[in-house]
Formats: structure tokens, C-alpha cells, sequence
């Protein structure tokens, strides 16, 4: 007989035929699991069919906070949708906590959908309710008695810091506020999964690091794993330990965030990076690189940092090995998954002879402490 893993509300998904929960492998260590996932939406009143979501197979760890990255129209929603069980799968099938939730229905379905809350960009709060009766509007829903559920609205308020907005309607409360009472409605029934669709895109950046330090703490506290849809890098790097990153209707690359954001391989990925280190040399100095050399000037060579503590000594140990100054024209370094990533733009004086020497020398030290390297021009 083949293992059954048994949840909380697989427990209670009486009704469905047995052999599809039986099906379900164990899984150990992932709390979502995609499997040969494609999702298609038919043609409909002339407009051609889209395959929004192809060949999908990845895991969503236990616990972690994970990242969906991708373009508008990438299928990120598409994405989320088959997590909660909102969408079906064309082909596939999608594990949430052991369930194949993409195999259940009607009452079944609602119960599973208790353990996964979700946040969104505009909040979707009740105008018409306080924020305690929209956290309460759950509980409510799941047959809560009426003194559990005004001990739980408590208690999920001062979670988000916002216990003082009790009676409050939405339109007396901030972005940031209406966003706590989205995350106070969604952690109420307990849930083992809180889906994240870009709920941070409408605030100002000093509400999205309160919001993101937020997500983090109950992520730390509660052990509730989060997938943070979004399409912006700041968010990815502040928050997610794990990155997939998908590019239309395909996941281009996927795991850590540091590895996979200090070599990014696909072209999608690489440009997402350049929006957090930029890719661009400071207008200044751009308009006075000239491709010839001058006696007294400098080459100019862009150096890729990548990695832990990468380019911290590397100025001074290059200008040891040429035994001259080397200038520091501009130098861009942000930190992602505690590696270093960015570039750093040097300039090696070439001296009266205007040393083509200083150049080879400069790129073959390089090369050998592996910073890939580019050389640019020269300045004056
Ligand atoms: N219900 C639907 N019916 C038909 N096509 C859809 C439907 N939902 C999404 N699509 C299409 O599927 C593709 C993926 O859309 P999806 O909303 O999943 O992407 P996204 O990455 O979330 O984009 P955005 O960031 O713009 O919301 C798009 O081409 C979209 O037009």
C-alpha cells in the first residue's frame, strides 16, 4: 500500500475519491510543489488562447521565503492562482502541504484554502467594516464562536502593530495601516502559507521596509512559509532567501538569491540585476572616455564584484602589482543574500609612455583572482 500523508484538512477532505490522495508522494521538505505544471486559458470570444504557464516543476521550501520574480504578464498571478486553488492546471498538478490541491473541490477545497492567506497590491479590505471586523471576516466564515474570534482580532492586531486601530474604517487608516489589516486577515486562521501579489507595489519605500520587516518577523516567528510575488528586485533582495524567476510562462533560473543573483544566467535575470547595481557608467565620466590612449592618462577597466567581501582589498592589492596609483572612477556595490554584486570602474595611469602595458598587466591580474573584467577606453 502506497503512503498517504495526512494533513489537517486532507483529514477532512472526506468525499474525495481516496486514490488521488494516496497518489500524493511525501514531501519532506516543500511546502508548495509545482509538477509539470502548464495552465492555458482557452480562447474566448475571438482572442486566441494563451499558454500563460509552461513546463513549470519547482519546490517551494518548508518555512522559506520565496520570491516569484518576472515581467508584466510573465504568469506570476497565473502562479499564485494555482497555489490557492483559485485555477486549475492544464496539465500537472500542484502539492500545497502534502495536498494535491489542484485535485480538490467544493468544500474540500475551501477548508485547504484556510491553511494558504493571501495579501494583495490594493488590499481588498470591506470599506463598510472596522479593521477587527475585516480580520474577523474569516473567522467568521470558519464558524468561529464569537468570543474566540474577538480574543484572536486582538491578538492579530497588536501582531501588526496596530493596535490602537481597532474601530477604525480603511479610509482612516494609511496604505501601510490598510496593509497590516490585510496581513492580520490573512494570518487569522492559522495558515501555513501566505501568498504575497506584489503587496507592497502601491506603498511609498519607507512603508514597503515596514511591511517587508513585518512579513520577515512573522516568516521568523510563525514559521509561515511566504511567496512574494512581485516584479521588483528591491523586494526580492530585501526579503527572499529563495528566487524563482520566471520569464513568459517559463522559470528561467531558480534557487538561492545569492547564487543565483551574483551569476545570473538568463537575460531576464541579468536585467532585473542591473535595476538594483546599474549597469551604467556616471554620465560624467561616460562623455570623456576616448578610445585611444594619451600620454598621462588613465585606462579605464569596469570590474564585475561578486561574491562575500569580494572587492574589498582589490584596489590596493592591483596597485601593488603595478606598482603605481589606481584611481577610483566610480564604483557601484549593493549586497543581495549577503554577497557583494556590482562594479567597480578603475582608472590605471599609463604613465609618460602611455603603457599599453599597464592595460595587459591590469586584465591579467584580474584574471587571475577570476573579476571578470572589461576594458573601456581611456580618459584623459
Ligand atoms: N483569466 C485569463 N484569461 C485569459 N488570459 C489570461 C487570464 N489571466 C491571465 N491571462 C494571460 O496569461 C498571461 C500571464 O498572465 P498573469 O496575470 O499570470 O501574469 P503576471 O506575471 O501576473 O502579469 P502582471 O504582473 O501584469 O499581473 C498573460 O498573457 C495574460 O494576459
Amino acid at each position: 500500500m502506497k503512503a498517504v500523508s495526512m494533513n489537517a484538512y486532507q483529514s477532512l477532505a472526506i468525499g474525495q475519491p481516496i486514490e488521488r490522495l494516496e497518489a500524493i508522494p511525501p514531501a519532506v521538505d516543500a511546502m508548495v510543489r509545482f509538477e509539470g505544471i502548464s495552465k492555458t486559458y482557452p480562447a474566448y470570444r475571438g482572442k486566441p488562447g494563451v499558454n500563460a504557464l509552461q513546463n513549470i516543476d519547482f519546490a517551494i521550501p518548508r518555512g522559506s521565503i520565496t520570491g516569484v520574480i518576472g515581467r508584466s504578464g510573465a504568469g506570476k498571478s497565473s502562479l499564485v492562482r494555482l497555489i490557492n486553488g483559485l485555477e486549475k492546471p492544464s496539465t500537472g498538478r500542484v502539492i500545497v502541504d502534502g495536498s494535491d490541491i489542484s485535485a480538490l473541490t467544493g468544500r474540500a477545497l475551501r477548508l485547504a484554502q484556510r491553511s494558504i492567506g493571501m495579501i494583495f497590491q490594493h488590499f481588498n479590505l470591506l470599506s463598510s467594516r472596522t479593521a477587527a471586523d475585516n480580520i474577523a471576516l474569516p473567522l467568521e466564515i470558519a464558524g468561529w464562536a464569537k468570543a474566540d474570534i474577538k480574543a484572536r482580532v486582538t491578538e492579530l492586531l497588536a501582531l501588526v502593530g496596530i493596535a490602537d486601530k481597532h474601530d477604525r474604517y480603511p479610509s482612516e487608516l494609511s496604505g501601510g495601516q490598510k496593509q497590516r489589516v490585510g496581513i492580520a486577515r490573512a494570518l487569522a486562521t492559522r495558515p501555513s502559507v501566505l501568498l504575497s501579489d506584489e503587496a507592497t507595489s502601491a506603498l511609498d519605500p519607507q512603508t514597503t521596509r515596514a511591511i517587508l520587516d513585518l512579513l520577515a518577523n512573522i516568516n521568523r516567528e510563525l514559521g509561515v512559509t511566504i511567496v512574494l510575488i512581485t516584479h521588483e528586485m528591491s523586494v526580492v533582495r530585501q526579503l527572499a532567501k529563495e528566487v524563482v524567476v520566471l520569464d513568459a510562462g517559463h522559470v528561467v533560473e531558480s534557487g538561492h538569491v545569492a547564487d543565483i543573483f551574483t551569476h545570473p544566467k538568463h537575460p531576464i535575470t541579468q536585467s532585473f540585476l542591473a535595476e538594483v547595481i546599474g549597469d551604467s557608467l556616471p554620465v560624467s565620466l561616460a562623455s570623456r572616455i576616448v578610445p585611444g590612449p594619451s600620454a598621462g592618462g588613465h585606462a579605464v577597466i569596469r570590474i564585475e564584484v561578486r561574491g562575500a567581501g569580494a572587492g574589498d582589498t582589490l584596489v590596493a592589492r592591483l596597485a601593488r602589482e603595478l606598482g603605481r596609483d589606481v584611481s577610483l572612477l566610480s564604483a557601484r556595490i549593493d549586497e543581495i543574500g549577503g554577497q557583494h554584486v556590482g562594479s567597480l570602474v578603475l582608472g590605471i595611469p599609463l604613465g609618460v609612455s602611455g603603457g599599453a602595458d599597464a592595460v595587459t598587466r591590469t586584465l591579467a591580474f584580474l584574471s587571475r583572482h577570476q573579476f571578470p573584467a572589461e576594458h573601456l577606453g581611456y580618459v584623459a
